[in-house]
């Protein structure tokens, strides 16, 4: 049985969660190494460029000498870092050459703080862990035209080994998988012209800032205007 005292206190708790004010929704971009993510963001960041923001990661490295805590990343050790990912505090983590890199929930909320949609290019399993937390995300997938292509592209962008190209194409089955099942995303963006794709993705996310405008937040939809040739330059 639960205590009158008990009661209470949920029911403060709800009706206070209902009058807080919402955050700034984060927004959540994921698809296949190579279907086009930094293209579109890059794009995205220079026509809106004081709109979005990027989390600043956790490491266990050391920091290098041009390198700042809490700029570059939050430096910290191993032992506090571990302690913070079992108590649930990251959105995703990944091991490089011995090292913890993470996202942290609260440097997420920083960017929310600081008036900005915190923008998120993660993979499936970080889309799953935003997903159960409380960060009321914006989900958005950006699909290759094939994997035929996805390879062409990768290929072209000369940044990969043989290896590391075919683990990429792998994951991408596994990811297109994910990605492509209803529910899972808000929108599913084709990435096959890159223009029409970053219409696409503008349009969406201009229409979730000024909902968001409208519920009374504090986000800034200020653009520049862009040429379209800019298009190109991406892709050379
Ligand atoms: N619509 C498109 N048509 C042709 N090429 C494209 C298109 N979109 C992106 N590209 C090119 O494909 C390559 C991969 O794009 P990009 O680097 O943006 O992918 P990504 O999803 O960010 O990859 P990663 O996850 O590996 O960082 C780049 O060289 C980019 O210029």
């Amino acid at each position: 049985m639960l205590s009158v005292t008990v009661l209470i206190a949920r029911a403060l708790s709800t009706l206070n969660n209902k009058m807080k004010p919402a955050s700034i929704r984060p927004l959540v971009i994921c698809g296949p190494s190579g279907s086009g993510k930094s293209t579109l963001l890059k794009r995205l960041f220079k026509e809106f460029p004081k709109t979005f923001g990027f989390s600043v990661s956790h490491t266990t490295r050391k920091p290098r000498s041009d390198e700042e805590d809490g700029v570059h990343y939050y430096f910290v050790n191993a032992d506090d870092m571990k302690e913070a990912i079992k108590a649930g505090e990251f959105i995703e983590t990944a091991v490089f050459s011995g090292n913890i890199y993470g996202t942290s929930k609260k440097a997420i909320e920083r960017v929310q703080q600081d008036g900005k949609v915190c923008v998120l290019d993660i993979e499936i399993e970080g889309v799953k862990q935003v997903k159960n937390s409380h960060l009321n995300a914006i989900f958005v997938f950006i699909q290759p035209p094939s994997i035929e292509e996805l390879e062409r592209r990768l290929r072209a962008r000369k940044t990969e080994t043989e290896e590391s190209l075919q683990k990429r194409l792998n994951t991408a089955k596994q990811e297109l998988a994910f990605g492509l099942q209803p529910g899972n995303f808000d929108i599913i963006i084709k990435n096959h012209n890159l223009k029409q794709a970053y219409h696409e993705l503008r349009d969406f996310v201009y229409a979730h800032l000024i909902n968001q405008k409208e519920q009374g937040l504090n986000v800034c939809v200020e653009s520049m205007s862009l040429d379209d040739s800019d298009f190109m330059t991406n892709l050379d």
